[in-house]
């Protein structure tokens, strides 16, 4: 327990909810990080995982990224992330209700949506139970990849080529990736794509003109312009980064970089990087924008995060700082400016 204490009081005091239900298996955690802005946001991420500490550590850092994307991004909301331990005999229906039914409990301070590994039948059990779970998966991914573009029409600007034509390498072919490499080759650019499972990636590849198959473990070091990770995250290493050819990393996957001394050696490499807080933030704008905020039209804040992007990339060079340092400078700051605590950012 007092370990416990010391890992919530490191990760700057979130508030974890523990959920073990007997009767369906069910194992999660549901972390708020930060509520300053609004309510805590952030999908569910159903993983097996290694120990319940890796997924307490990884509830947290998603969570965290999620205060930093919703600031970003100028949302009336905060931070949350909730993980579900994938196990042997999960009665998966049963979970989701549970899941839902504590989501309802929580009485509106955590929105949540999908994450990497939860399904739509899932999110439907889960919407049985709660009004604050957002179900419409393929609007939230049409909206990462509308953000993706812009961001990666950023990149472009900064350095001085046209979109068209750029190829891109797009790590993963699940909900995110599929609409990311389909909405980039309408955008004019060539795709490589991978997924660990290669039937998937194939499935997906078949329906772009043009678009190229390549293994899982090449993708991130394709000889392509931009990397785009939209899978797992902590896959930019210190390897890929030196092996990497492209002259940028542009994704929505989250917390991609595997530590934050990344974003140290992408920068020394001169590679471009547009922090994942932005790159990715196309669907909890749109979700927390209709639900929140009463917006009944997302697209100019999810068009915005190009500029924000581009913002951060001529912060970033003219200072030494890294893309990462600056974007989280300007969430933070926006934070402390609704709490009282200085200018906003
Ligand atoms: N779903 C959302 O609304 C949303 C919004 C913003 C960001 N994201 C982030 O985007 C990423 C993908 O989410 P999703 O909803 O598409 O998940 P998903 O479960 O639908 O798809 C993930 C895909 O990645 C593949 N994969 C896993 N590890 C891989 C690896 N090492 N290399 C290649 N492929 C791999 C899986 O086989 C799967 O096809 C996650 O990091 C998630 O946090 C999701």
């Amino acid at each position: 327990m007092e370990e416990l204490f010391a890992t919530l009081a490191a990760a700057g005091g979130p508030r974890c909810m523990f959920v073990a239900d007997p009767r369906s298996g069910l194992r999660a955690i549901v972390a708020l990080d930060d509520t300053t802005l609004g309510p805590a946001v952030g999908g569910v991420r159903t993983m097996r995982y290694p120990s319940s500490d890796a997924a307490l550590a990884d509830v947290l850092a998603l969570a965290r990224a999620m205060t930093r994307k919703c600031s970003l991004a100028g949302l009336d909301a905060g931070g949350g992330k909730a993980v579900v331990l994938l196990a042997d005999g999960l009665d998966r229906k049963a979970a989701f209700a549970r899941l839902g039914q504590v989501v309802e409990e929580l009485g509106g301070v955590f929105r949540t949506a999908g994450d990497l590994g939860t399904t739509a039948a899932d999110l439907a059990v889960m919407a049985e139970h709660t009004r604050h779970v957002h179900t419409d998966e393929r609007g939230l991914a049409a909206a990462v990849a509308r953000g993706l573009v812009r961001c990666i029409e950023a990149c472009a600007a900064v350095r001085g080529v046209p979109l068209e034509g750029l190829s891109v390498a797009v790590q993963g072919a699940g909900a995110i990736g599929a609409r990311a490499a389909e909405v980039l080759a309408e955008a004019g650019l060539r795709i490589v794509l991978a997924d660990v499972d290669a039937r998937r990636a194939e499935e997906v590849a078949r329906k772009i003109p043009g678009a190229r198959v390549t293994s899982a473990d090449r993708i991130l070091v394709e000889d392509v312009d931009i990397v785009a990770p939209c899978a797992v995250g902590g896959v930019v290493t210190a390897e890929v980064v030196h092996a990497m050819r492209a002259w940028a990393v542009c994704g929505a996957a989250n917390n991609a970089l595997a530590s934050p001394e990344i974003a140290g050696l992408l920068a020394a490499r001169g590679v471009l990087h547009v922090p994942d807080p932005i790159a990715s933030a196309g669907a909890v704008i749109d979700g927390i924008g209709l639900s929140v905020m009463g917006l009944p039209d997302r697209t100019p804040l999810i068009d915005r995060l190009g500029e924000t992007a581009r913002l951060v990339l001529d912060e970033a060079k003219a200072t030494g700082r890294t893309p990462m340092e600056v974007a989280e400078a300007r969430a933070l700051a926006r934070i402390a400016a609704a709490k009282g605590e200085g200018p906003s950012g």
